[in-house]
């Protein structure tokens, strides 16, 4: 099933850039009427005679941060590699502002900057070292250029620092400015928050956020649905090698059946208060799929099913039956749960 949620205006996801929501929404409404800086038609890859990537489409535009979100195992890496062409597809194709990846890879790829698992850096040499091997490989890329990705990434202060005195988020904004080098349309990052810790993550987000402000198209593989909500436009959900579903992420998230938790002075009255109302439907704890952070921040939190609308009438039924309702909390679907509501109920790896 592919279900394709219409588009709708952007958000404040970049909340830490420069631009303003409109201006992101103006440019998002410009970018609908541009060709697409991406597009994927069709795409199939079997390895060994196993379909790995089964019938995917879709377009990425201009100035867009696309989400390209799926569980361990979906096919995002070898999506990715195909797109990059490190490996060939079995059938369908790729274009890169309207170049066959496949048939003009150096036409096409000149437009790409990409990462994909960790870039090599090395530790003895400096970031600034590392750049300039890289920009001499390329033509046209000289001091300026290597030192406005630095300053792009925010490496600028420690650019002349050893690379093995870098954190592992730093590393990683080394890896983006070599792929920056190249002033490319299309950003595309496997997996980028791998490993960052939260202000890593941050700063990536932000500057993400900065780089589509400016123009550029930024294609990211997660397999986590809170980073592609923070980050990205729109999405592309795989699922066992195939598309489930294209569109606003924010739309699929507002569509997905979100639980809402409840916590309680006493927890055996309040259960039992929600369980005799008509109006909640109290969720089996192993079956609710809630985000761990969730159930972190609220031990002993009852999971339910319950309509935002009847949530003052339940509060107020349980303080009027003395039972005190410390916490009502929705809380966003995980991807699983999101899957869940996309296919229907019926995930199936095979997609069938
Ligand atoms: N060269 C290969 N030979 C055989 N199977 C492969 C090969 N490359 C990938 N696969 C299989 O294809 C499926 C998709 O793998 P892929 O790495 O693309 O997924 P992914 O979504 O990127 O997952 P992860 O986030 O874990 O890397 C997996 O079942 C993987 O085992």
């Amino acid at each position: 099933m592919q279900t394709d949620v219409k588009a709708r205006d952007i958000s404040d996801k970049a909340s830490n850039s420069s631009e303003t929501e409109r201006e992101r929404a103006n440019r998002a409404n410009r970018s609908r009427l541009e060709p697409p800086v991406l597009s994927v038609e069709h795409l199939s890859k079997s390895i060994r005679g196993r379909k790995i990537i089964d019938d995917i489409s879709f377009d990425v535009r201009a100035g867009e941060i696309y989400g390209f979100l799926g569980p361990n195992g979906s096919g995002k890496t070898t999506t990715i590699r195909m797109l990059v062409d490190l490996i060939k597809p079995t059938s369908g194709r790729v274009f890169v502002c309207g170049e066959d990846v496949n048939k003009h890879p150096e036409r096409a790829l000149r437009h790409v900057g990409c990462i994909v698992e960790n870039p090599e850096m090395y530790g003895y040499m400096t970031g600034w070292e590392n750049l300039d091997l890289f920009a001499r490989m390329q033509e046209g890329i000289g001091d300026t250029r290597i030192e406005e990705v630095a300053r792009i990434v925010r490496l600028d202060a420690r650019i002349h620092d050893k690379v093995k005195t870098y954190s592992l988020g730093m590393r990683q904004r080394l890896g983006i400015a070599q792929a920056l080098l190249g002033a490319p349309k299309l950003l595309i990052l496997d997996e980028p928050t791998n490993g960052l810790d939260p202000k890593g993550i941050k700063e990536l987000r932000a500057f993400i956020a900065e780089l589509a402000a400016e123009g550029m198209s930024v294609f990211v593989s997660s397999h986590l649905l809170s980073e592609i909500q923070l980050l990205c436009d729109r999405v592309a959900i795989i699922d066992g090698g195939r598309v489930i579903a294209v569109g606003d992420v924010h739309e699929m998230i507002a569509q997905a059946e979100a639980h809402t938790l409840w916590l309680f002075e006493d927890p055996e009255a309040g259960r039992r208060l929600l369980s005799d109302d008509p109006r909640v439907d109290v969720a089996d704890q192993d079956r609710a799929l809630l985000d761990e952070s969730v159930l972190l921040a609220l031990p002993g939190a009852i999971p339910t099913r319950v309509s935002q609308a009847d949530i003052p009438a339940v509060v107020a039924r349980c303080a009027a039956a003395g039972v005190g309702v410390l916490a009502v909390q929705r809380v966003v679907p995980t991807l699983e749960s999101l899957f869940l509501s996309l296919t229907g109920g019926g995930r199936d790896a095979s997609g069938s």
